[in-house]
């Protein structure tokens, strides 16, 4: 199991963001991708979770291509792609009008991923797993920021990704939340998820220790 991206790069207008990278992430370590506000992490990211396109490279996941030699592969290949990858937002990005619940089980349901009875099992055991059972029904408005963060890793599980991808997952919060989100992600890594991160949180990467490899930005050019 592992994500490969291979002479990967990318330019804004004449502003060369990305150059010829490489770079892997397997579920032996939890992978860090460090470095300063405008390095490029934020759309490396977005590039492996098809929020952006790429100019050249590769992107490959569990053998499943999403573009392969600055080749997009087909809508079916690159779905089949997308199911494997699972994205935790900064700012979470819960759908604000729906409950907890809903917020889980909307894109499995649209996608027919399974049955609703399966998927309603699925939703009730990873907010327990998280930590958050008891909130099913409550909207995101009433949740702290650790919690809305426990729902979007729930709801970003819900498809069973291999890989699952975290946007600065501690700019949002106190240190003592920021301690908790550190342990919830060696408790995944532990049971076999693929993990990256990017972030600027040295604290962060303090708290993942031996358990992660970082990846400098300014060495994407
Ligand atoms: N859609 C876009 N069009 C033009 N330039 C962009 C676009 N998106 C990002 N950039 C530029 O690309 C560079 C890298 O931005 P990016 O957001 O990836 O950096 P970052 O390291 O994630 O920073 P931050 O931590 O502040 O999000 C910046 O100079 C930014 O202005």
């Amino acid at each position: 199991m592992s994500l490969k991206v291979s002479k990967l790069s990318k330019k804004f207008g004449k502003n060369q963001i990305i150059n010829q990278y490489d770079f892997s992430v397997t579920s032996d370590e939890i992978t860090i991708v460090l470095g300063e506000s405008g390095s490029g992490k934020t759309t490396l990211l977005r590039m492996i979770n098809n929020l952006e396109t790429v100019d050249e490279g590769s992107i490959e996941l569990d053998g499943t291509f999403l573009v392969k030699d600055g080749q997009y592969q087909s809508a079916a290949t690159i779905k089949e792609y997308q199911q494997k990858i699972g994205l935790v937002f900064q700012d979470y990005q819960l759908f604000p009008n729906l409950t907890v619940l809903e917020n889980l089980l909307l894109a499995p349901l649209s996608n027919k991923y399974d049955s609703r009875d399966n998927l309603l099992e699925k939703a009730k055991s990873l907010l327990n797993q998280m930590g958050i059972e008891g909130k099913e029904d409550v909207k995101p408005y009433q949740l702290s920021g650790g919690q809305k963060q426990r729902v979007a890793i729930a709801r970003a599980m819900m498809m069973n990704p291999s890989l699952l991808c975290f946007d600065e997952p501690t700019s949002a919060l106190d240190d003592k939340t920021v301690s908790k989100v550190a342990e919830l992600i060696l408790q995944l890594k532990a049971q076999g998820m693929m993990i990256l991160i990017i972030t600027h949180d040295r604290t962060l990467v303090e708290l993942l220790g031996n358990q992660a490899k970082v990846v400098e930005s300014v060495d994407f050019v």
